[in-house]
């Protein structure tokens, strides 16, 4: 097979940060996309619906001239969102999802959730309202090995949660483990989950043998061989559960290779090619369609794209950098090594 003719894509879990950093990564994003569910991880968060849809005009307004990118707003919770707040951002039309960051699990979650029990209410309206909560699914203890906090937050977090609020629609974001991938594919409809192409790639060796690849370090952090295998079989299952992620994460090039370096793996200017990669890996590339396009659109309650874009077999490069805000670089992932398939432009 030469070429592969997929419904457009959708990225149901993306960083696109601010300002000047911001216009340098949008175009990556609106050139494969159609849409995008845009984290609300600003410095400050974007906890409202009013600052969510000044949000959105200013990812419209840094778009490339002509795009059709729609971006699609999220919250971010915090111990005192009002269940107010949820009504309004429904009725916005605009706000589609609920970002529920336990405090301190990751990038910029400072202001997250301290305990899940003082909003209790709040998630309450939306499972009334039907608005999906997205979980970035790690405890935050830190007795509890990084390793572990994902399989951990499972028994702890997710399972009382849905026990409490059993029709709320909820997103496992980004999920790295068996355990995750497990969990997902047994739980009833309302749940699904996101996975990105790095943790279908690569599993810790990449980061970590033979010198320390700061550029692969992301929250939740690359796990064993065998979890890697447990989301290729869940990605290539045909369960319409799971759907496309990339959580690209762009962070300047200094801020990552550093004594204390940031979390996050920038995946948007190849995140089509690097997930056919991995579904030809399992021989599966009859199953990208799917979960690309078609899964996370039924799960959110819209329409999958009108148009389609095509994928050739043709080797191609990442280069070594792109540019980033003033006088930085943001190395992707990937850099300077090749991959075996091209989105047609
Ligand atoms: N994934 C990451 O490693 N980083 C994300 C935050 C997140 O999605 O947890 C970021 O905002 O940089
Ligand atoms: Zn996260
Ligand atoms: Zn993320």
């Amino acid at each position: 097979m030469d070429a592969i003719t997929l419904t457009r894509p959708d990225d149901w879990h993306l960083h696109l940060r601010d300002d000047e950093a911001l216009s340098a990564v949008v175009g990556h994003t609106a050139a494969q996309m159609g849409r995008a569910i845009i984290m609300p991880n600003l410095k400050p968060p974007v906890t409202t619906t009013a600052q969510a849809l000044a949000y959105r005009q200013r990812i419209l307004a840094a778009l490339p001239e002509g795009s059709a990118f729609e971006p699609l707003m999220t919250l971010y919770l915090t111990d005192t969102t009002p269940p107010e707040e949820i009504e309004r951002a429904a009725e916005s039309g605009v706000v589609k999802a609920v970002k529920l960051y336990p405090a301190g699990a990751t990038t910029n979650s400072a202001s997250g959730v301290t305990d899940i029990a003082h909003c209790d209410d709040t998630i309450a309206m939306l499972a009334k309202v039907g608005m999906p909560l997205l979980v970035h699914g790690e405890v935050t203890n830190h007795e509890i090995d990084i390793f572990d906090r994902e399989a951990v937050f499972i028994e702890q977090v997710m399972k009382p949660l849905l026990a409490r609020h059993p029709n709320l629609k909820v997103v496992f974001e980004h999920i790295t483990t068996q355990q995750a991938a497990e969990f997902v594919a047994a739980a009833p409809d309302n749940v699904a989950a996101t996975i990105t192409a790095h943790h279908l790639l690569f599993n810790r060796n990449k980061m970590l043998a033979g010198g320390i690849r700061p550029h692969y370090y992301c929250l939740p952090i690359l796990k064993r061989e065998q979890h890697r295998q447990a989301l290729l079989k869940a990605a290539t299952s045909g369960s319409p559960k799971f759907f496309l992620g990339t959580d690209s994460a762009p962070h300047a090039q200094g801020d990552k290779e550093s004594s204390c370096g940031c979390a996050g793996a920038y995946t948007a200017p190849a995140a089509i090619e690097l997930y056919a990669a991995a579904f030809e890996e399992m021989q599966a590339l009859d199953k990208l369609e799917a979960f690309s396009s078609l899964n996370g659109p039924r799960f959110y309650g819209l329409p999958a794209n009108a148009d389609k874009v095509t994928l050739e077999r043709r080797s191609w490069s990442l280069p070594a950098y792109y540019p980033y805000t003033a006088g930085q670089h943001i190395i992707p992932l990937m850099a300077g090594e090749s991959l075996a398939w091209k989105l047609k432009a």
